[in-house]
């Protein structure tokens, strides 16, 4: 006993000692606490397969590579545990995928399920605070004063702007003709869709200032590869490691000329509009030179909200306009530019749809109505179609504010989960579409969409927080695509499996949508063999 108490006594740690114990201990107390916090997470996450998640990194290390790389390990996860639900390790945070169309349901329509998830914090140098990465107040304020701005009524004004600058689209691409050499479709239709939102949500032309939209185009493209490097870097995540990246590439201009197009937009409109208040006249646009149609933009509504007492700072206006701008522009160009290689891979669907075209039409080039739009059903599954293969917005992240049950195995995710809603993986589900990689519009026709889940088809996201332009997307989409295809016939020598898909912040062809262009026969096709 007393050889223990003397050796007690005569117990002596060196400092470096110390400071060791000291730290395992300081170690032990922090990975309790970690693991105390994600005890619920872990518990769910125990019923879940997923790919395997290292402390703190999670499953980063999965995601590093080219936009390209990065689409192919999506696309691999989604395949190897689909319908899912998968877990999945974000960094230190825990994620889970959804794919089936019921789980998706579930947490689109959950009012827990509004808040972005912290991921969208990385794309406020580009959006700020408009409503796409919005917190859920200010998405609820804003999101009840902007919708009116897209009712029926409102988007029946824009055929005139979108006849117009699909006129201009065709008289561009007149120097491709008789070329044998492919061309780059986004070329052409970027600019057109960019013109369009500019005109329709503005009230801004971009014909006399192209120079303006280039660099806003070049700007917009970098700062989403910019971005989305960053979402997949963890040591770029601090503010001051990417600021001093930027510095380092040389890009750190890059945010700011994204700005300058909407800004002069912004002042040459808050301007405009001062002086009509001061005249006591409506808004108006120039449609075309001639023709003056009274039109309400988008930004002139911001402006008389304000003047309503709706109290939209500067910075929430130019928010708004670049959400617009980059959410109304860039998403419907890739759709319009897939959907045209597709009908270039596919020359008997685009047989097809013409012959819808002609018989909507006839030969004339008669200016396209709403009406016309409404009968054009075709056009519409291979738009869908094009949608469900290539969504623009392959993942939407959100983060629960609450507990929410889904459908599968009555799972509850925790307040705090990361719900990673896989548009992509729904719109591969074998379940609801047999042959996922094949395109085939007659997914679309009414008796299929009849027989599978409303929540099948997500390109549009859904809910509350779904997206506000679907509407006006469609029609301006097909606007632009009958329009082409009545002028032209669109061939490629590319194959489906030549198509490779990256991703930045959405999802594109990493080889561009290359093809060649001929004068259209304007006969339907089932009279060409016969002599007229
Ligand atoms: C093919 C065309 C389009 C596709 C595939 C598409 C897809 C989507 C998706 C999936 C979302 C949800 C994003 C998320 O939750 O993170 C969304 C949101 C949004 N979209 Fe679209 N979109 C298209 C066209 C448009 C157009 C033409 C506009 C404007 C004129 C627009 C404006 C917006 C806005 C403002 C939001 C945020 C809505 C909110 O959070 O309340 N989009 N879009």
């Amino acid at each position: 006993m007393e050889y223990i108490i003397q050796s007690v006594r005569d117990f002596r740690l060196t400092t470096s000692e110390v400071i060791v114990y000291q730290a395992i201990v300081c170690f032990v107390i922090i990975w309790c606490q970690f693991k105390w916090i994600r005890r619920n997470f872990e518990s769910v996450a125990a019923k879940m397969k997923g790919p395997k998640g290292y402390p703190l990194i999670g499953s980063s290390f999965d995601f590093i590579g080219t936009p390209e790389q990065v689409m192919e390990k999506i696309l691999k996860i989604d395949d190897k545990y689909s319908p899912g639900p998968i877990k999945i390790w974000v960094g230190p945070y825990f994620g889970v995928i959804v794919i089936k169309p019921e789980d998706v349901q579930a947490v689109l329509n959950n009012s827990k399920a509004l808040q972005k998830d912290r991921f969208y914090d990385f794309i406020k140098n580009i959006f700020g605070e408009g409503l796409l990465t919005a917190p859920v107040h200010k998405w609820r304020k804003h999101r009840r004063l902007i919708t009116p701005s897209f009712n029926a009524t409102l988007l029946n004004q824009f055929f005139p702007v979108f006849n117009e600058k699909n006129k201009i689209l065709i008289r561009n691409l007149k120097k491709e003709l008789f070329k044998t050499t492919p061309f780059d479709l986004w070329d052409y239709i970027a600019p057109t869709t960019l013109n369009l939102i500019c005109q329709t949500a503005m009230g801004y032309n971009l014909d006399t200032q192209s120079e303006y939209g280039t660099e806003f185009e070049n700007a917009m493209i970098k700062a989403s590869e910019l971005d989305s490097l960053r979402m997949k870097t963890p040591w770029l995540y601090f503010s001051f490691m990417f600021k001093l990246y930027l510095k380092l590439k040389g890009h750190s201009d890059v945010f700011n000329t994204l700005y300058k197009l909407p800004l002069k937009m912004i002042q040459e409109k808050k301007e405009a509009f001062a002086q009509r208040k001061i005249l006591n006249k409506p808004s108006a646009v120039d449609v075309t030179d001639n023709e003056r149609n009274k039109l309400k933009v988008f930004l002139d509504t911001l402006f008389e909200l304000n003047e309503a007492g709706a109290n939209f700072s500067d910075d929430d206006i130019k928010d708004e306009v670049v959400t617009m701008m980059i959410g109304g522009s860039e998403t419907s160009a890739i759709t319009i530019c897939f959907s045209l290689l597709m009908l270039a891979i596919h020359p008997d669907i685009q047989d097809k749809v013409y012959d819808e075209i002609y018989e909507v039409f006839h030969d004339a080039d008669e200016t396209i109505t709403l009406e016309d739009t409404s009968k054009l059903v075709y056009l519409e599954q291979v738009l869908k179609e094009t949608l469900r293969l290539f969504p623009v917005l392959p993942l939407v992240f959100r983060k629960l504010q609450d507990d929410v049950k889904i459908a599968s195995d009555d799972l509850v995710l925790p307040k705090g989960t990361t719900c990673i809603i896989s548009i992509l993986g729904t719109h591969h589900f074998s379940e609801s579409y047999p042959n996922p990689w094949t395109f085939n519009p007659e997914n679309f026709n009414p008796e299929n969409i009849a027989n599978r889940h409303k929540y099948s088809f997500i390109a549009f996201s859904g809910g509350p927080r779904g997206c506000i332009g679907s509407k006006y997307a469609m029609m301006s989409m097909k606007v632009a695509m009958s329009t082409f295809l009545r002028n032209y016939s669109v061939h490629t020598h590319y194959t489906f499996d030549d198509i490779k898909l990256k991703i930045d912040l959405l999802l594109r062809s990493a080889n561009g949508y290359p093809v060649t262009i001929q004068l259209r026969d304007r006969r339907p096709t089932y009279t060409r063999d016969k002599k007229l």
